[in-house]
């Protein structure tokens, strides 16, 4: 089994490694093989060979049964005009692979309900999904630009969906619905948009398929609220592209920090990327002070999902929730009581974990 390692920028490579770790702690013992490959991408590469998704890089992930990613990007790059960087290597690798599903499951650990800055009746219970549409939407529709017309800088970017590219989405969110509470919360802001409207119209005629399953609609505006409010009324949240980029940081608090946000981007056929929802948080990288959970979680669902190791994949999700029920924390979720531990030594604590959970 071949996981292409795409470490990036900033905090990416530190948290990446403990993610490495906890797969090779699965696999000590007889455990199931995985060939780890790295591979340049953002700053990283761009610095390297001019490009922030080299050929070399874009091939490998491709031929991979899964794709570990960290991070990409930092201020100053994210400044430079999209031509001078060769767009964004994140952006265009999601793109070729066609990855439209991006599942952000969002739990409320039961063992860091102390740590969040939220009430702990407010978060208690909560266990949604955000599914972000991930190849289309203003990310990618064109005419996009920057120009001056009668002495005045302006740009402009075109938000476009068509009716193929919201129906798989939305039938990936009835799908998970149907595993889960069989509630569907469809999120878009068609009181404004074009594209909004057709999504509507297209979530309601898919919904037709699934009559077992619950479809609402509310407006993105109101849903950033309700989240915060009421977030144990949502179970499948199904919305766009950058609706659900904003949303899904909001979200991220629910469960006392973003260190804390897994993610798979699917398409159901062919390679899966798993990444932490965070970036490369330039103002705690290489200080060993970022939360490695995130990724931990995304190469958990890596297991689930493109490797279907399912027992793996619940043991190391298990080995998390025990590291937290032991008391150790990073400086995000720390609290009173607890033991605060660095990016590299709460990997240890989670490898060891898995280690003794496999006998
Ligand atoms: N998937 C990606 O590659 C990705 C995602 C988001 C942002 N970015 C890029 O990352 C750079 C920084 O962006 P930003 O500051 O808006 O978002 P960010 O997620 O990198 O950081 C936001 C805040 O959260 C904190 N944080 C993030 N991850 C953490 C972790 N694992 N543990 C503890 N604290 C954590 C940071 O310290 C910062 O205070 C930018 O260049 C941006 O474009 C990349
Ligand atoms: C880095 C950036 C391009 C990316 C996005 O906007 O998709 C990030 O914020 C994310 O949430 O994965
Ligand atoms: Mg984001």
């Amino acid at each position: 089994m071949k996981i292409a390692v795409l470490a990036g920028d900033g905090i990416g490579p530190e948290v990446t490694a403990q993610a490495v770790k906890a797969l090779r702690a699965i696999s000590a013992n007889n455990g199931p093989q995985f060939e780890m490959a790295e591979a340049p991408i953002g700053d990283a590469a761009f610095n390297q060979h001019g490009d922030p998704l080299p050929p070399s890089t874009a091939e490998m992930a491709a031929k991979a049964d899964a794709i570990l990613f960290g991070a990409a990007g930092t201020y100053e790059s994210d400044l430079r005009p999209a031509e001078q960087r060769g767009g964004h290597g994140l952006l265009r690798l999601r793109k070729q692979l066609d990855l439209y599903a991006n599942f952000r499951p969002v739990f409320a650990f039961p063992e860091l309900l102390g740590a969040s800055s939220l009430k702990r009746e407010a978060i208690e219970g909560v266990d949604l999904v955000v599914l972000r549409e991930l190849t289309s939407d203003i990310y990618f529709g064109t005419p996009r630009g920057r120009g001056v017309e009668n002495g005045q800088r302006h740009a402009w970017n075109t938000m476009r969906y068509t009716e193929a590219e919201v129906a798989r989405v939305m039938r990936a969110g009835f799908e998970a619905a149907r595993k889960r509470r069989r509630q569907l919360c469809s999120v878009d802001k068609a009181n404004v948009l074009e594209t909004s409207q057709l999504w509507r119209e297209v979530a309601i005629e898919v919904a037709r398929d699934y009559p077992d399953v619950e479809l609402r609609h509310e407006y993105v505006d109101a849903v950033s609220m309700h989240l915060i409010r009421r977030p144990r009324d949502f179970d499948v949240i199904v919305t766009g592209n950058i609706f659900g980029d904003i949303l899904s940081d909001a979200a991220a608090m629910l469960t006392g920090s973003i260190g804390m946000l897994p993610s798979a981007s699917l398409n159901g056929e062919g390679v899966g990327l798993f990444e932490p929802v965070h970036g490369s948080a330039p103002d705690i990288a290489g200080k060993d002070l970022a939360n490695p959970l995130a990724s931990i979680l995304s190469a958990a669902l890596l297991l689930r999902h493109s490797l279907k190791l399912e027992a793996e994949a619940a043991l190391m999700e298990k080995a998390v929730r025990q590291v937290l029920a032991e008391g150790y924390r990073t400086g995000d979720i720390m609290e009173e009581g607890a033991t605060r531990l660095g990016t590299e030594a709460m990997g240890d604590a989670v490898a060891q974990a898995i280690l003794k959970l496999k006998g």
